[in-house]
């Protein structure tokens, strides 16, 4: 099948990649000329483990191609838009122009028999408008919505073995040739019995920002928990513990912490609300603002805790932060946590040196007032204390004694609860964590 992916970003590139290793003949687009030329090249434009390999793979069938070029999708039967929907400016709401400009840079090529296919986070009713675009365009193409559920730094996996795949389509025969048309392109994750959930649209958009926001809503009931066990000096890790082994409620996602980042959860779950609003159902989802708040908190105690434990001032201090993307395994640094708290620190006065394996160049770019230093050993060296703020296997891993010989004081707050205390306690170290006595 020839596919068109419009967007080339954390989504796109892997999309259009692994849509080529499942044997079709795609063509990427994005306005973007520095990722279009890293991916001509073979390189993925940003670190996703697995993605550099997958290019070499489908760079030798010469199954994928990329292009600058809107028209370049001309030839292409179903066309998926990737492109982002960040937080507006002035607003809680999703910003929808660069859908729009996709779409509206589809509509003069598209053909009869065409599928349009939306994987990007939208607020609910989206479709059913860019339907309206499409079929005044061409009659006889059609729109579909396939939301996106992969995480960054498993997206090849869960590009190509899903949890799930669903599809939101138009009532009658148009909806029947979307689903043969999606089943089609699934055809290899389908074979190999993914749960396929076929919908109307507005399902298929709120199933995406419901599961979100639920994944939110874990996250941040653990962290709440973590605010209780704080005062009551208990120890949430254990308490996760005990109630994750209830299967109905599960271990995974009650990682309590920093809290959540990055370029999905914290903007989904404040798009969700104003679109609820707007929808005049406000108080369906008006939780999501206490999700939102304490995620919140968690950043503000962080740094009221490195103040607590370098004796009430911040000011003049030598602070190590290991880790500046918002979670391990990507160098994606939109909404970090680890990045916010660095930047208020170093905004309190204290010296701040950010270490990162990959997303150190990201960091600067948006944070420049910050050093950054590649090397750990230096990063540590003669700091009066140690923020571990990314979970990082070679931070999880690292031996408290070689660290403590290089320090001036040994503290260390651990902010994601990824080290062994009893290890670094017995190494001599102050050890503060979120939620945890
Ligand atoms: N990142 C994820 O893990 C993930 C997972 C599921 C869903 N999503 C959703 O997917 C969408 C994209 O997210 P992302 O993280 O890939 O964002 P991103 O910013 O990494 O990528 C978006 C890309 O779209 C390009 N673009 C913008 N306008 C364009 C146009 N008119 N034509 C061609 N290209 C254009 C940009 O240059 C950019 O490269 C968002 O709605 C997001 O919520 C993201
Ligand atoms: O127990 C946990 C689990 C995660 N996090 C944090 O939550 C954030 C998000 O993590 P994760 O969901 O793994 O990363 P994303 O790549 O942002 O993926 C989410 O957002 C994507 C974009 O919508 C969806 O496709 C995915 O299904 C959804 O998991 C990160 O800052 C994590 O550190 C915690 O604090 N505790």
């Amino acid at each position: 099948m020839k596919i068109s992916v419009i967007g080339l970003g954390y989504l796109g590139a892997v999309h259009a990649a692994s849509m080529a290793q499942l044997g079709h003949s795609v063509v990427g687009v994005d306005i973007d000329p520095r990722k279009v030329a890293a991916l001509a090249a073979g390189r993925s434009p940003f670190y996703e483990p697995g993605l550099d390999e997958l290019l070499a793979e489908v760079g030798a069938t010469g199954r994928l191609t990329v292009s600058t070029d809107p028209a370049a999708v001309a030839g292409a039967q179903v066309h998926f838009v990737c492109v982002g929907t960040p937080q507006a400016d002035d607003s809680n709401a999703a910003d929808l122009t660069y859908v729009d400009a996709a779409v509206r840079g589809l509509l003069p090529r598209l053909a009869p028999g065409d599928l349009v296919v939306g994987k990007s986070t939208v607020p609910v009713g989206t479709a059913e408008r860019l339907a309206g675009m499409v079929a005044a365009a061409q009659p006889e193409a059609a729109l579909a919505w396939n939301p996106e559920f992969l995480r960054e730094g498993f997206a090849v996996k869960d590009t190509l073995h899903p949890d799930r795949i669903v599809y939101g389509v138009p009532d009658g025969a148009a909806g029947e040739r979307a689903v043969a048309q999606l089943d089609e392109v699934y055809a290899a994750p389908l074979a190999e019995h993914t749960p396929r959930i076929v919908a109307d649209y507005p399902t298929a958009e709120l199933v995406k920002v419901a599961a979100n926001s639920f994944l939110a809503t874990k996250i941040s009931f653990i962290n709440a928990m973590a605010e209780l066990c704080e005062v009551a000096g208990a120890d949430v890790t254990l308490l996760a513990d005990a109630i994750g082994y209830d299967a109905r409620i599960g271990r995974r996602f009650l990682n309590a912490g920093l809290g959540f980042g990055g370029g999905c959860l914290p903007k989904d779950i404040r798009a969700f609300m104003a679109r609820a609003g707007e929808l005049g159902a406000d108080p369906a989802v008006a939780f999501l603002a206490e999700v939102d708040d304490i995620n919140n908190r968690r950043r503000a105690r962080m740094v009221e805790l490195a103040t607590e434990v370098l004796g009430g001032s911040v000011a003049g201090k030598r602070i190590a932060v290991l880790g500046a993307s918002f979670k391990p395994d990507s160098d994606d640094v939109r909404d970090s946590p680890a990045l916010e708290v660095a930047a208020r620190l170093g905004a309190a006065g204290a010296t701040v040196t950010v270490t990162d394996p990959r997303a150190i160049e990201n960091a600067r770019a948006r944070h420049p007032e910050l050093h950054y230093e590649p090397d750990l050993d230096v990063t540590v060296t003669c700091a009066d204390a140690v923020l571990v703020l990314t979970e990082w296997r070679e931070f999880r891993e690292l031996d408290p004694e070689r660290v403590g010989r290089l320090v001036a004081g040994r503290v260390v707050l651990d902010g994601r609860n990824a080290l062994d205390r009893t290890a670094w306690q017995a190494a001599g170290w102050t050890y503060r964590a979120l939620g945890r006595r």
